[in-house]
């Protein structure tokens, strides 16, 4: 927001009354922001307004309609100015959402950076009258810069605890786009130590981010570091053994607080990590960041909608050219053909086919069923000879994206099939680059590379289409945000008709499914066997496929390949399935 729009702003409230001074003043009020200042006084008459520095005041919501406004002691030129606050009593929960704003927006162009105070509840005390809830004792709340140490202890923003309760954060983009009761349960799933053990047990993940950090030291030395989505904390104590100046680690879930059991046993490395704990939308940082780093990817990269805080976390605390590790991400796609699959997915129905379950006609539900089905992922390593056309890529630059362009992701298809078979849907995978100083690394999910705990995912089609080798396949897949952190797929896919006829009218087949990438079906049962032998291509692969009528993984591997796999998917896969996946 442009600071001329900001310099006048008016907000009526109920009334408000000054911590020190019994009484409160008499409606109207109003809280007015002016240039660097916030000043609450009577609609008509100013001489008995309250002023606040912006630079040095903090907000806190007491309850839907009440907040505390203090502001920090300081000495202007000899003039002893004492720590002031005052309750603030709003006429209804949006105006008083609308002035919490309001207030971020301001700091946040008047707040240079370095901020370093933090808020300290003071001995002395007097009531606050609260709603039912909430009810505290705060008086002379004042201000003090905290030691390096202070630092490390604390948390900081909205949503940090005072001594003697908890201040509730204000409503933040995170709270606008996403379901309360799904991101109270994604928070729980992240905040048991048994989610996080999986994901650092995917060892092609952890160790792809331990060696991109490690391998460009020279972007993590000396640097502030922002580690969004800390989990455990493992890639700030990453960071800190890359030589990075101070890390802070935030972290919304439960977990922040293993987080900081885990940093200070790790003393050496502890010492230059701040565990924040709060949403990187909510958090506020005492400075900006060179260097992010983040594993936000879910299932599909874009699962989880942790893309678009990882974005933010951008906006808010990165410094122009900052590096972000991951730099890049891209989604690769493409069609194949796997008849056990959709014969599996399809039988999944039959039971709905029975005209005599216990005397009833089960049958009414079989589309139905059917349908449903077919609307779920199916989330599995499968062998890269089931792909039947080289992958196109679709490529998300985390340092330049908007997060609004997350909301819905539109991809064209275009493919030239490399055999004739059925294709029974695309296929998709990803990966991320850390664009790193010294190295690039990449960490990729591909069919056929080690596995990881993401595994690969496969949109399949409830009507399979027919092609020839050379034959164009196109259609388009349509990713669209939803409020429970993940999206709906709108996959198409289009061939022309061959055979008699064909050339005339140039007929498509088409078919279209619909998907919920939140309601996967993990398919991870069988043994994963898929060596290639080191002389053997992809497009070989793909002419062993067209030979073989099923073109399937299952018919091929001999007892060596059986066992060579399982052995591969002990030492590689993460012990169970991760829900999210990121
Ligand atoms: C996939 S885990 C990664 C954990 C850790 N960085 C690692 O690599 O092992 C993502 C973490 O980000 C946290 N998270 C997700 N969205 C967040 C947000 N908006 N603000 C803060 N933390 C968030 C989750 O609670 C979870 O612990």
């Amino acid at each position: 927001m442009e600071n001329n729009k900001l310099r006048e702003q008016d907000f009526l409230v109920a009334s408000i009354s000054q911590l020190s001074i019994s009484g409160s003043s008499s409606p109207p009020v109003v809280a007015r922001f002016r240039s660097e200042s916030l000043q609450f006084g009577s609609e008509s008459d100013s001489s008995d307004s309250v002023q606040f520095d912006l630079h040095n005041c903090q907000l806190f919501k007491l309850g839907p309609f009440q907040s505390l406004c203090i502001s920090e002691a300081s000495e202007l030129s000899n003039e002893k100015i004492y720590s002031r606050g005052v309750t603030i009593q709003f006429r209804n929960e949006e105006e008083s959402s609308a002035f919490h704003c309001a207030f971020e927006q301001w700091k946040k162009e008047v707040v240079v950076q370095g901020w370093c105070y933090d808020i300290f509840v003071g001995c002395i005390m007097a009531d606050v009258v609260a709603p039912h809830y909430l009810s505290f004792k705060i008086l002379a709340a004042f201000f003090t810069r905290p030691s390096v140490k202070e630092y490390q202890e604390r948390s900081f923003g909205f949503g940090s605890s005072l001594q003697n309760g908890i201040v509730s954060s204000s409503a933040s983009k995170f709270d606008d786009k996403i379901e309360a009761s799904s991101a109270k349960m994604y928070f729980h799933y992240y905040g048991q130590l048994l989610h996080q053990q999986n994901m650092l047990q995917d060892y092609v993940r952890t160790g792809s981010y331990y060696a991109a950090v490690l391998e460009n030291r020279i972007d993590f030395i000396d640097r502030v570091v922002v580690d969004v989505g800390a989990g455990s904390g493992i890639l700030s104590l990453f960071a800190a053994q890359a030589g990075a100046k101070h890390v802070y680690a935030v972290e919304a879930s439960e977990m922040a607080d293993y987080a900081r059991k885990l940093i200070a046993g790790n003393p050496s490395l502890g010492q230059r990590i701040t565990v924040i704990k709060g949403k990187v939308e909510e958090v506020e940082l005492p400075e900006k960041a060179d260097i992010l780093i983040s594993e936000p990817m879910g299932t599909l990269l874009v699962n989880e909608r942790m893309l678009e805080s990882y974005i933010i976390a951008r906006d808010r605390f990165l410094v122009p050219n900052g590096k972000m590790f991951p730099t890049i991400g891209r989604i690769h796609m493409a069609p194949f053909s796997d008849e056990y699959l959709y014969i599996e997915i399809a039988n999944k129905a039959l039971f709905w086919q029975q005209q005599n379950y216990y005397g009833v006609n089960l049958t009414p539900l079989h589309g139905t069923a059917f349908q449903g089905y077919f609307s779920q992922p199916v989330v599995d390593a499968f062998d890269p000879r089931l792909l039947v056309a080289p992958a196109i890529s679709h490529v998300i630059d985390f340092t330049s994206a908007n997060e609004e362009e997350l909301y819905e992701i539109d991809i064209p298809l275009r493919f030239v099939s490399s055999v004739g078979t059925r294709v029974h849907g695309l296929a998709c995978w990803f990966d991320v680059l850390f664009n790193g100083s010294t190295v690039q690394r990449w960490l990729t999910t591909a069919p056929g590379a080690p596995t990881t705990h993401w595994y690969q995912l496969r949109c399949v089609l409830s009507q399979p289409i027919y092609v020839m080798p050379g034959q164009e396949i196109t259609g388009q897949l349509r990713m669209v945000a939803h409020k429970a952190q993940s999206y709906t797929l709108h996959l198409t896919l289009s061939a022309k008709m061959w055979g008699p006829g064909a050339e005339q009218g140039g007929i498509l087949q088409t078919s279209s499914g619909k998907l919920d990438l939140k309601e996967p079906y993990y398919r991870m049962s069988q043994p994963q066997a898929y060596p290639m032998s080191q002389d053997q291509q992809p497009h070989q692969l793909l002419q062993t496929q067209a030979s073989n009528p099923l073109g399937s993984k299952f018919i091929m591997p001999c007892l060596v390949q059986l066992a060579c796999g399982l052995l591969f998917s002990i030492i590689n896969a993460p012990k169970s399935v991760n829900m999210y996946a990121a």
